[in-house]
């Protein structure tokens, strides 16, 4: 079934017009938002208006969070938000089914809010809910847009437990917003609105891996009806999401280990965090020497290892035809205090004070991926989200007086 609800946008502190589209002359301080409402089953209540806003100063920052379902996104998110400090919740008093989460400087939409179709109308339409026809794009945008110019948007809500869509909540905007979910980053217009982008790249056999430990364990799945599920997802995942990793300013890339022959059990993981360069306000982790090629066996007197032991790899690289940095580390830490001998050894992780790192591993010891490459790379790019956000909001606020002083 398609939906008829009509989502407005919201200006927060703003006075708004709103009028019929049409190219309008803005002042300074004005924003122009034009929302869109969903056309109904019947061609009916479609159309879009235009709400001219003179918005507040501040600007919204946003990260945008590419990944396949269980692929560790709510993870990477509970690391993130806790670098920020205090802890996400949904809406209070909405819908207990909201996908949102709300911190003080963070709100994380969930994109499945924009699936157009609900598990009947896709399952109608024989299509997955990673098929781009599946999507409102267009909504998407519109709010991603008003949301980063400072104006509230009344967001859908995707029910993930009954399945249907339900009424809108009211999203205002945060200091930062990350889009998180299967396509932050396929509609060219939205991926032109984040301010930095993620892929969390899980190789097919480690999917697998966490799939069944999750499906099988907590929610009473069967083995072959997870296969059949990941089997049937595969043509649409790689024609819609696996390409968005080309435009990823960082991804981390999660493989099978090298480090034991034949591995096929997915516990031990080798993980690379592979980093663009000369993307503005972020500078990419290096091991030792910037812009060499290093191998590290840390393990020894500093650094407890049992079998089958750590191995770091730091070098340049490309990658989709991009110039980047790759940090790889295959293997598991054994004493999570002693990932502190590590960190020293690593530069440009944006921490505030030494140990940063392994204060916020040890914080969350029990997120999964906290003894591996997962959960010290999802670490390490919260750090860097955070030096990225305080650089754009500085230079922000530093823009008045350079044009003063010229
Ligand atoms: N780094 C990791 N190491 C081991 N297992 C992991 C890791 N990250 C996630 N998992 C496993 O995958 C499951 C899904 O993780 P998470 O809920 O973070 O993913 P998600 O992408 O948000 O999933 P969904 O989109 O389905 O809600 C976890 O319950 C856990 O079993
Ligand atoms: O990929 C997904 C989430 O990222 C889900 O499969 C999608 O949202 C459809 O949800 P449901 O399982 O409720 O039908």
């Amino acid at each position: 079934m398609e939906v008829s609800t009509v989502y407005t946008t919201q200006a927060l502190n703003s006075t708004c017009s709103i009028s019929t589209p049409a190219k309008t002359h803005l002042g300074s301080h004005q924003k122009q938002v034009v929302f869109y409402r969903r056309t109904t089953k019947s061609g009916s209540g479609g159309g879009s208006c235009v709400i001219t806003c003179s918005a507040g100063d501040s600007q919204t920052v946003v990260i945008g969070l590419a990944a396949d379902s269980g692929c560790g996104k709510s993870t990477f998110m509970r690391r993130l938000t806790s670098v920020f400090g205090g802890a996400a919740e949904p809406p209070k008093g909405g819908n207990p089914d909201s996908n949102t989460l709300i911190s003080d400087m963070t709100t994380v939409i969930c994109l499945d809010d924009y699936h157009s179709l609900d598990r009947t109308g896709r399952k109608e339409k024989g299509v997955t809910a990673l098929d781009p026809r599946a999507n409102d794009f267009d909504l998407m945008y519109e709010q991603v847009k008003a949301l980063k110019s400072g104006v509230a948007v009344d967001k859908p809500i995707y029910n993930h437990v009954t399945g249907l869509l339900d009424p809108p909540e009211l999203i205002k905007p945060p200091k930062i917003l990350v889009i998180e979910g299967l396509h932050p980053m396929f509609d060219d217009r939205v991926r032109d609105l984040l301010d930095f982008s993620i892929y969390l790249d899980i190789s097919n056999e480690v999917k697998f891996a966490w799939k069944i430990q999750r499906d099988m364990a907590e929610r009473g799945h069967s083995l072959e009806s997870i296969k059949a599920s990941i089997e049937a997802r595969k043509p649409d995942f790689d024609a819609y999401i696996d390409p968005q990793k080309q435009y990823a300013d960082a991804v981390i890339e999660v493989l099978p280990t090298q480090l034991i022959p034949d591995d096929n059990e997915g516990k031990v993981l080798r993980v690379r965090l592979i980093m663009k360069e000369g993307v503005e306000h972020f500078s990419p982790v290096y091991l030792f020497d910037e812009g060499s090629t290093i191998s590290w066996i840390p393990c020894g007197r500093k650094l407890t290892c049992s079998y089958p032991g750590i191995k770091f790899s730091y070098g340049p690289d490309t990658y989709f035809g991009n110039e980047v940095s790759i940090l790889e580390m295959d293997g598991q830490f054994d004493r999570l205090d002693e990932l502190i001998y590590v960190e020293s050894h690593l530069s440009n992780i944006s921490t505030k004070f030494y140990g940063e790192v392994t204060q916020q591993m040890l914080k969350h010891a029990d997120f999964p991926g906290s003894n591996n490459g997962t959960g010290l790379f999802q670490t390490i790019v919260g750090l860097k989200i955070r030096d990225l956000y305080e650089q754009l909001t500085s230079s922000k606020t530093a823009a008045p007086l350079e044009a003063t002083k010229a």
